[in-house]
């Protein structure tokens, strides 16, 4: 059998403009139509822009190989929810991913694990795929560590019942390697997405589903990595176009 194809996702958190996040989506998109290992499918590319940026990102990757997705989402899917976005409007737009429960949401805007779930919930209601994030806090051993994202993903799909088919992606994301210089370690990350990987393996829920690896993640990171994690979620350093065709060759490479 092939192996699975890598992931490779990027948010733009708020980081740049509105126009530096459209040129920077016609950049990508341009880089992936180029590169052989997104266009024959070894290579998954996502991109979650900011609210406003989706639909001129969308008609920038619109034909390619790039698929777009969401920070964020409401847990309703329309009503009286002032400045909030639904997972149908997300679908209208063209998003095929979004983001849940990232650490900067659950810290700044007190997104517990009720609201991660129900905003999964309303993810895959929707068609979406949700990229649910988990990741411990501090600093410490892998199986403590890993014991710790288990019950927090176990906490984020509780009230996911009926998931015949039902595709999740789950982030798994150290909060403390997070806007850091460095990555957590290679044998950390395998430990714990290996720990992830089996417990979603054991819910007949979720028969697609795939662990990939977030904070501080970039280049000279994927080849370290063994297939137990499924690619990389990348923040500040996919902010270089070049930098990120550079962790696609990796992913290539990877494949065979
Ligand atoms: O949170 C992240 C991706 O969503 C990781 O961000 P950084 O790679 O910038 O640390």
């Amino acid at each position: 059998m092939p192996p699975a194809p890598t992931l490779l996702g990027v948010s733009l958190k708020m980081y740049f403009g509105h126009r530096q996040t459209v040129d920077w989506c016609r950049d990508v998109a341009r880089m992936a139509a180029e590169h052989p290992a997104v266009g024959s499918g070894a290579v998954d590319l996502f991109i979650l822009p900011s609210f406003p940026a989706l639909v001129p990102a969308g008609q920038a990757f619109a034909g390619g190989p790039v698929r777009l997705g969401a920070q964020n989402l409401h847990w309703e899917d329309g009503g009286p929810f002032t400045g909030e976005v639904s997972g149908p409007q997300l679908r209208e737009a063209g998003c095929s991913y979004v983001e849940v429960g990232h650490a900067e949401r659950r810290r700044l805007f007190a997104e517990d694990d009720r609201i991660v779930a129900a905003k999964a919930a309303a993810a895959l209601r929707n068609g979406l795929i949700p990229v649910i994030c988990v990741g411990e806090q501090q600093r410490m051993p892998a199986d403590e560590a890993a014991a710790t994202c288990t019950a927090q993903l176990e906490a984020g799909v509780r009230t996911v019942t009926d998931g015949q088919q039902l595709q999740v992606v789950v982030a798994y994301e150290p909060v403390w390697a997070i806007g850091s210089s460095e990555p957590a370690s290679v044998e950390h990350i395998r430990a714990v997405c290996s720990r992830l990987r089996t417990w979603l393996a054991g819910q007949d829920r979720f028969p697609h589903h795939r662990v990939m690896y977030g904070g501080s993640a970039g280049p000279g990171l994927l080849g370290r990595l063994g297939q137990e994690v499924g690619g990389l979620f990348l923040g500040r350093f996919a902010h270089d176009v070049g930098a990120l065709a550079g962790i696609v060759d990796e992913a290539a490479e990877r494949a065979g």
